[in-house]
């Protein structure tokens, strides 16, 4: 028997079928989001666990619930009212939510997701509307080990946590980040498996330095300066105490800490307890396969290529670690990396001279590299540097300009462009503009989606490489394997796997589209799993001796699914006891 909840557990009956203990009937079995199936319990159902009259006589089937709730979803008049109505379902019926999600994955992930979910994050206050996860505060902190208690759950094994000081490309977000734990959790159970009874997204509040939402009478999260130092510690570590006590098997997601803020959390957990950084370490590894597909079908090799990295926020440092770890397996020396890959803040090229924050100095090209170059702005690097590959992760919407991505272009046939910031507003040039600016010859990919874009009478596909194709496989693996720490061999066999997957099911593109979510992060589980293995890290017994098509049916058996199952009354429930 698998301890699921406070108020319900899974069983199998005789024949090995699996059902639903409860332990709550009548009215508040109808607004429990796991358990609610609405007007899809049965008569039986209805009868037994005191149901009878409380819902409409008609009784549907999942596909006519389904249905019912898409064409309400097309009624929604924005893509902000879409995301609220969906935020809506899944807070009344999660399988319902779920099964609606797989369906119409690539029309509803920009709006559970990025960027709809940036403007969900901004109007975060104004939206709120029922409870979901889990808020830890400066004013509830020292309750940690209570708070988790408060969770229904039983056996989390996903966290998402976040303490909004960098959401996307658009800052500190005091508590609206928590709208992102949430979205990117959405995509755990829709293209992870990762069985939505096991999530809990997490909003670390321990403040904002956003005067403006401060003083906004409607803002919900803690009003007063973002802890730092020793005190913002001290929250963390009594956060992941607390973890660790109550679900000592779950991995944790940091998400959307700023720059000094996530290197800092990741360096002083990751072997404390089983986490990574998405930022760093998703976006690295889904930036090294987009790159790595873009030099195959340019016909040369990664280590051939001269990289541009404008941003050196979390992001551009771990898509500068990650594409030098490719550089790395392709033969080439430190040296013959530290004069290909460049790295730009806001003040221009990081040179070994110049004076920045700790995290930034691996990241500095040696001054002597660059000693001779008129400049170290971005257009100064791409000419002199020879850059074939420029890579956008600064948060500045446009910061590619024409002589920029034009300079690119004088340097290779096929210039690779990736501007990566999210949401829309923040990506560093448009696709349409790239392809103009090189006569259609740029390979581009953008972090936020965007349409296919016509030029010269050639469709280029746009893809989206978005650590989406990245973090739902890596995390899974991670769950499944049970891994004592996510190494950074297994982040590098996720990048690996995406190429290859993409190589194998969709040539010709950068990334896969966005409908083959799931496949792509089936394969990111395969390879992570493995690697998990071969690093001795996997704690679960079962997957230790399985060769990869055992390991392959071990992930499949495992992944979850948005499926109604029969409920029966556990001994002891009583209706309405909750
Ligand atoms: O959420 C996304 O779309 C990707 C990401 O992690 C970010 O931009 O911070
Ligand atoms: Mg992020």
């Amino acid at each position: 028997m698998a301890r699921i909840s406070r108020y319900y557990d899974v069983n199998r009956d005789e024949d090995g079928h699996r059902y639903i203990d409860v332990k709550v009937t009548g009215f508040p079995l109808l607004h429990l989001p796991l358990l609610n199936k609405a007007t899809a319990f049965t008569d039986g159902e209805r009868q037994r666990l005191g149901l009878e009259g409380l819902l409409p006589p008609g009784v549907s089937s999942l596909d006519e619930q389904k249905h019912r709730s898409y064409l309400r979803f097309r009624q929604q008049s924005s893509p902000l009212e879409k995301h609220a109505y969906l935020r809506a379902l899944q807070d009344q019926n999660e399988i319902l939510y779920f099964a609606m999600l797989e369906d119409h994955l690539e029309e509803m992930l920009p709006i559970i997701y990025t960027p709809t979910v940036g403007e969900a994050v901004q109007q975060f206050s104004r939206l709120y509307r029922s409870p979901r996860g889990l808020a830890v505060s400066t004013r509830n902190v020292l309750r940690a080990p209570q708070l988790l208690q408060n969770v229904h759950q039983e056996d989390v094994r996903m966290i998402v946590a976040t303490d909004s000081s960098a959401i996307l490309g658009i800052g500190d977000q005091g508590f609206g980040g928590m709208a992102i734990s949430i979205g990117k959790l959405s995509l755990y159970t829709v293209a992870g498996g990762v069985g939505p009874d096991k999530t809990l997204p997490v909003e670390l509040d321990v403040g904002t330095n956003r005067q403006d939402l401060i003083e906004d009478p409607l803002y919900i999260g803690e009003r007063h300066a973002r802890l730092t130092g020793k005190a913002y510690d001290d929250f963390i570590d009594a956060f992941v105490r607390a973890v660790q006590d109550r679900y000592p098997k779950a991995i944790i997601q940091w998400e959307d800490f700023s720059k000094d803020a996530a290197f800092h959390v990741l360096e002083r957990y990751r072997k404390v307890v089983p986490s990574f950084n998405d930022d760093i370490q998703g976006t690295g590894a889904v930036t090294l396969a987009g790159v790595l597909r873009a030099c195959a079908l340019k016909g040369e090799a990664l280590r051939d290529q001269v990289v541009a990295i404008h941003g050196a926020g979390a992001g551009g440092a771990g898509v500068a670690a990650a594409i030098r770890e490719g550089m790395r397996r392709e033969g080439l020396t430190e040296d013959e990396i530290a004069a290909r890959v460049f790295v730009l803040d806001s003040r221009g090229l990081l040179t070994s001279d110049r004076a920045m924050e700790d995290y930034k100095r691996p990241l500095a090209t040696p001054a002597a590299v660059a000693a001779a170059w008129s400049g170290k702005d971005l257009l100064s690097v791409v000419r002199e540097g020879r850059v074939t590959v420029l890579l956008g992760l600064s948060g500045q919407g446009g910061i590619f300009s024409e002589p920029v991505v034009r300079a690119v272009g004088a340097n290779t046939e096929r210039p690779v462009v990736f501007p990566l910031s999210n949401p829309t507003a923040n990506t560093e040039a448009l696709p349409e503009d790239v392809l103009r600016w090189t006569d259609g010859r740029a390979i581009v990919a953008t972090g936020s989606p965007f349409p296919d874009v016509e030029w010269d009478g050639m469709n280029h596909q746009i893809g989206q490489g978005n650590n989406a194709f990245i973090f739902p496989g890596l995390g899974f693996a991670a769950v499944l394997t049970r891994a004592a720490e996510i190494t950074d061999a297994m982040v590098t066999a996720a990048a690996y796997a995406l190429a290859e997957y993409t190589a194998q099911a969709w040539p010709g593109r950068t990334y896969p589209p966005t409908r083959a979510l799931r496949a792509a992060s089936r394969r990111v589980a395969l390879r992570v799993a493995r690697q998990a293995i071969d690093d001795g890290v996997a704690r679960e017994e079962k997957v230790r001796h399985l060769d990869d098509a055992g390991l392959e049916a071990f992930i499949e058996r495992r992944f979850w699914l948005p499926k109604y199952l029969p409920y029966r009354t556990a001994p002891g429930a009583s209706p309405d006891a909750t």
